[in-house]
């Protein structure tokens, strides 16, 4: 009895004890970061109006991507790498060991760089893009070329593109993609719900009613990404569909439609793509339909040149989906395989030469400037789609527009032909919405805008005197 009692008092104090000791180190949490804020100039401010996102808005998705889900990411990539070193070594050897080991060294630099909000550094060696990386960070202010400084859009796409630099120097691991078996693992889990999708939307004649349905699958497989949205899609993605209609805060399909049919000919569709694995899918059957139905004679893929965050498509991986899809054991996912082969080789479907401006720092207002060739082929077709969320943030420059503020406005001069955004919101950039929808929402949920739970499609429609393409 008296033991139990003291016991149970034992038990109490050291409760207490663990409890204070919380505390205490949530307090000194707190303290260093208010250290490291002040020091650092990081405002507990929302991002103020028509500036561009940064770390500098403590009350930002941008702030919290840098404190809290970039350092995660590359820690999740050195476990990784660590977990997965027995297949590495089995494809690559076994020297490939000393390279891990450099490789997740260097990784955890780079993650205490971030932590540390260090300048960017100059990248070195012969790939194509490193004199335009350089040249670029070169230029940016003293007060702009540090990760929690900087716009977000060119600290995120710094980081992955460091992540790149950190591989190609390796002896035997130069070309592997890091993520690829992520995304294969992605594609290889929805493989019921493809052919499920197939079976549905299989055969559909052309309609306004039936092209819009497949532009908003194109668009709700925008929620599947690797880096945000973890999940699988559900099983039952086709019959959700309908209930994915509240969702949508701006629906301008019917203009899209109208876009396509009164094109000039020869008419070509151009789908600058974001993830692989299920919205890969879904878009390669999204472009079957604008074959099969006459509104395309010809879809051309864009792709990023080197692995992306972590998810977004590259040609090894377009290139894989096409021969996973025609090999595969289930008649129908074979069959739809089988005619994308065949709309690869009587070119009605083409995938772009490699580019680094997708890879780029560069929004897309720059691209006239930088990449004069890519906008003049973009132009040459009536439709230009971008996919997803950080597609979306290079069109608007990563710049906190009004909400209300029309999509062609805020594309800043980027306008080679029809310019069509296929969106699951994800991060808090908008623009082109009714009014009030960001305080309704926020009202409900203060973070609707981090879940991709949301969506927009929205078009900035160009009219063309003649067939010709302007530029
Ligand atoms: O695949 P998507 O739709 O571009 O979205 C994923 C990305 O969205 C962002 O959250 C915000 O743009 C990135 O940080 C993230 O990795």
């Amino acid at each position: 009895m008296f033991s139990d009692k003291m016991d149970q008092s034992t038990e109490l104090t050291s409760q207490t004890e663990i409890d204070s000791a919380v505390v205490h180190s949530v307090k000194i949490q707190e303290t260093e970061d208010l250290v490291f804020n002040e020091k650092h100039q990081i405002f507990d401010i929302a991002p103020r109006p028509h500036v561009e996102l940064s770390g500098h808005f403590l009350r930002s998705f941008a702030y919290f991507t840098l404190k809290h889900r970039s350092p995660m990411m590359l820690g999740e990539m050195i476990s990784f790498l660590h977990d997965y070193e027995p297949k590495i070594m089995e494809t690559f050897g076994s020297y490939a060991h000393f390279d891990l080991k450099r490789i997740c060294w260097s990784l955890q630099l780079l993650r205490d760089e971030v932590q540390e909000n260090q300048e960017f550094q100059l990248f070195h060696g012969k790939a194509p893009d490193v004199e335009d990386w350089n040249r670029f960070i070169s230029t940016l202010d003293e007060d702009r070329n540090r990760w929690f400084s900087s716009v977000w859009l060119h600290a995120e796409c710094y980081m992955y593109r460091r992540i790149w630099a950190i591989f190609r120097r390796s002896d035997l691991l130069s070309s592997y993609d890091y993520f690829s078996q992520k995304k294969i693992d992605a594609t290889t889990s929805v493989v019921k719900l493809m052919r499920d999708v197939i079976m549905g939307m299989r055969g559909m004649l052309r309609s306004q009613e039936k092209f819009q349905r497949m532009l908003k699958l194109s668009l709700w497989s925008n929620r599947c990404d690797l880096s945000i949205n973890k999940q699988a899609p559900d099983a039952q993605f086709l019959k959700l569909m309908a209930d994915y209609e509240s969702d949508l805060l701006v629906d301008q399909s019917a203009d899209v439609w109208r876009v396509l049919t009164e094109a000039w000919d020869p008419v070509y569709v151009d789908i600058v793509c974001d993830n692989a694995g299920f919205e890969l899918f879904s878009d390669l059957l999204l472009a079957e339909y604008l074959i099969e139905t006459g509104l395309a004679l010809k879809v051309r893929f864009h792709v990023k040149a080197i692995p992306w965050f972590i998810s977004d498509v590259t040609k090894q991986d377009f290139l894989w989906m096409l021969r996973f899809l025609r090999s595969h054991k289930t008649a129908e996912i074979a069959a739809f395989g089988r005619r994308l082969r065949r709309y690869m080789r009587d070119r009605s479907f083409v995938l772009c030469d490699t580019c680094y401006f997708w890879t780029s720092p560069h929004d897309c207002s720059q691209m006239k400037k930088r990449l004069p060739c890519l906008y003049v082929s973009l132009s040459e077709a009536a439709l230009v789609i971008f996919k997803g969320d950080l597609n979306y943030r290079k069109l608007l420059g990563d710049i906190n527009w009004d909400y209300t503020a029309p999509l062609i406005e805020c594309m800043r001069g980027f306008f080679p032909t029809s310019v069509c955004a296929l969106r699951t919101i994800k991060s808090d950039i908008y623009c082109g919405l009714p009014i009030c929808t960001v305080e309704w929402l926020s009202e409900d949920d203060p973070q609707w805008m981090r879940t991709g739970k949301k969506g927009v499609i929205q078009v900035a429609v160009m009219h063309r005197l003649s067939g010709d393409a302007l530029v």
